[in-house]
């Protein structure tokens, strides 16, 4: 089979496909358009998020085969004319959820124990103890939305701490020990911090707005690692100056776009003219990280072999 890799990885899969015979050809540089005239060449390729797969490109790519995904996220893939024509998906979100659940973890505790807004005034001098008083974790009641890969990785955690962990999500019957799946309109009653492990479809974008805030019975934290567009950020930003959202920790934002210049990021941030980005990026209530929450060393070689694996037990 002759696969196109089109995005920078773990040297493992290059490594443990020629050793199953497979041919490989790395085009880390090409536009989109330069793909999609040699596209019909190759039976299988390996992404990240780089390139968008979108109709016209997987019409033109006749003898495709799968589409390995090295990640979790899908939504640069035209999903239903994929299944269409027959070409298998592949993704890999087995090899970064604790890389994610505990960056969830790591944001809340920063967020609600006041960890970085305390260091920075330590580090200027300043020494408060009265005005740095943080909430815990332990007794609080969670609602993950979405339990995948990531939401399960993340409760198993949060019920270490003590949390009561409830859950949505559009699959039935997924409770288990470490939580209890409710319908979203419980855990819009009795969550008080939330978090999102969704992926990004027309049914999810902009899932987190006005209506769902409103809705929402206690003041939360509320916590992103899935994707921007999940949130309309004008109304998580009204709700964090009215207090209705107490804080927020955004791995992922709106305003993310892909990246052809940076091989290593694949996304950058569109700052433009945007008063809410500015208050985000200027709030003490919100922490930002740039998309790194499914990103340590460790997830950038489960990532890879668990895409190896699968590629090997369908087609080898
Ligand atoms: O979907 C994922 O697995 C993560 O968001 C990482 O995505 P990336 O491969 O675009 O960095």
């Amino acid at each position: 089979m002759r696969i196109l890799l089109l995005d920078k990885n773990h040297p493992l899969i290059t490594e443990q496909l020629l050793a199953k015979n497979f041919i490989l050809e790395e085009d880390f540089y090409s536009t989109y358009e330069e793909v999609l005239k040699k596209i019909e060449l190759y039976d299988g390729i390996i992404i990240r998020s780089r390139i968008p797969l979108d109709q016209n490109f997987l019409e033109k790519a006749k003898n495709l085969k799968f589409i390995a995904r090295v990640g979790a996220g899908m939504e640069n893939i035209h999903i239903p004319t994929a299944e269409k024509l027959g070409i298998q998906l592949i993704n890999s979100p087995e090899g970064n959820r604790d890389s994610v659940a505990e960056h969830v973890i790591g944001m809340l505790l920063i967020i609600m124990h006041r960890l970085n807004i305390a260091s920075n005034e330590v580090k200027n001098g300043i020494w408060l103890r009265e005005e740095n008083r943080g909430d815990e974790l332990l007794g609080k009641t969670i609602g993950l939305i979405g339990y995948g890969n990531m939401g399960k990785a993340t409760a198993k955690r949060l019920s270490g701490f003590g949390c009561k962990v409830i859950f949505y999500d559009i699959l039935p019957n997924l409770s288990d020990e470490h939580a209890q799946q409710v319908s979203l309109e419980e855990l819009k009653e009795k969550a008080e911090i939330i978090s999102l492990h969704i992926p990004l479809t027309s049914d999810t974008h902009y899932l987190i707005n006005d209506e769902f805030i409103n809705e929402m019975k206690n003041d939360f934290y509320f916590v992103n690692t899935a994707r921007g567009k999940n949130v309309r950020t004008k109304s998580l930003v009204e709700a964090l100056k009215i207090g209705k959202v107490k804080g927020a920790c955004l791995d992922v934002l709106e305003y993310e776009q892909s990246s052809f210049e940076n091989l290593d990021t694949s996304t950058s941030l569109n700052k433009g003219e945007n008063e809410d980005l500015q208050y985000l990026l200027n709030s003490e209530k919100v922490i930002l990280t740039p998309h790194i929450a499914g990103w340590t060393h460790q997830s950038k070689e489960k990532l890879a072999q668990f895409i190896v694996d699968k590629i090997l037990a369908s087609f080898c």
